[in-house]
């Protein structure tokens, strides 16, 4: 068997051409979306990803405000950031982009956020309205990477209700939220969430129909932990060193291999990663509409 891809490049593409149509529509009634971001540091990861989404913002449409400290910046710094991304009224959604240097505070940093700006679904309010189930007209934005995995998932027709789905990784921006988003009601899936304590990760990995890996440690996922036909999205990302050429390139948690066990594979780079911007300018786009209805 070799999986079919689950093509994050080619999904998200089309996530923003359908969001290019709304955003046309937000501007004939006098809205235009403004996407800020605050990016603390020099973190060559967090500036590129930074860039490149003011990239997909000028791509669809959307105005793009971008704030940068330098690396030495305090808690006090940032917080004067936020107020003013808070204040700001061209800026109807922003992230703060994480992780923020070792040292300040990142759930002040969030708190913060106005909830009703929070274009990624991490302030307090928000992510606990996805613990609630809060949907319809209070609906917050979802994180972006457990909403961009799902996108994609249902996009692809994979089966998710009644599915057993196995998170390795309980990090705040993909693991903690995707287990709360795959039980919601109309998704209704069983989750497992895994951590670094999981006693017998292999077995845990071995029950599911769908396998989310963020965790970021280079192929942790092997061949013989797979169900044949599960789907397996690779999320955790590490730098390591080419053994032929010796330059530094990106690798996922999942060993290449998988590919002959699993029925769908979501490729890393080129899987989750884009459709994680996709969903930051869904996200940007609903809050504008959900202004207009206020
Ligand atoms: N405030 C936030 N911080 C972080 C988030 C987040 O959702 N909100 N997620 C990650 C970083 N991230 C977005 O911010 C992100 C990571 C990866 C990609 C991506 O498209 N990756 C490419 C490969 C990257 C490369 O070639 O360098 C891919 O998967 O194909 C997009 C966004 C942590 N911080």
């Amino acid at each position: 068997m070799t999986a079919i891809t689950l093509d994050g490049v080619a999904t998200a593409t089309a996530v923003k051409t359908e969001l290019a149509a709304r955003i046309t529509a937000l501007k004939a009634q006098g809205i235009t979306p403004g996407l800020g971001t605050l990016l603390v540091g020099d973190d060559p990861g967090s500036r590129s990803y930074v860039a490149g989404k003011h990239r997909d913002c000028a791509e669809v449409g959307i105005e793009s405000i971008r704030v940068d400290l330098p690396a030495t910046a305090t808690d006090a710094d940032v917080r004067a950031a936020i107020d003013e991304l808070n204040a700001n009224p061209a800026v109807t959604g922003y992230i703060v982009q994480l992780p923020l240097p070792k040292g300040l505070d990142e759930h002040a940093a969030l708190e913060a956020i106005d909830p009703a700006k929070d274009a990624d679904g991490l302030h307090p309010t928000n992510l606990g309205r996805l613990v609630l189930g809060i949907e319809g007209e209070l609906h917050s934005p979802l994180p972006c990477t457990p909403a961009g995995i799902v996108e994609m998932l249902q996009r692809y027709n994979v089966p998710i209700s009644g599915k057993h789905v196995t998170v390795v990784g309980r990090g705040l921006t993909v693991g903690r939220p995707l287990g709360l988003l795959f039980t919601r009601k109309g998704l209704d899936a069983t989750v497992t969430l895994t951590h670094s304590r999981t006693v017998d990760l292999a077995a845990e990995v071995r029950r599911a129909d769908i396998v989310v890996a963020a965790v970021g440690v280079a192929h942790l996922i092997k061949p013989e932990w797979i169900k044949p036909g599960a789907a397996v999205l690779d999320v955790g990302i590490t730098r390591v060193q080419d053994e032929e050429t010796g330059k530094g390139k990106l690798t996922g948690d999942v060993d290449p291999a998988v590919a002959s066990v699993a029925g769908y594979l979501s490729p890393n780079p080129g899987g989750v990663g884009p459709m994680t911007r996709a969903m930051l300018l869904s996200n940007v786009v609903d809050a504008a509409e959900r202004a207009l209805t206020r």
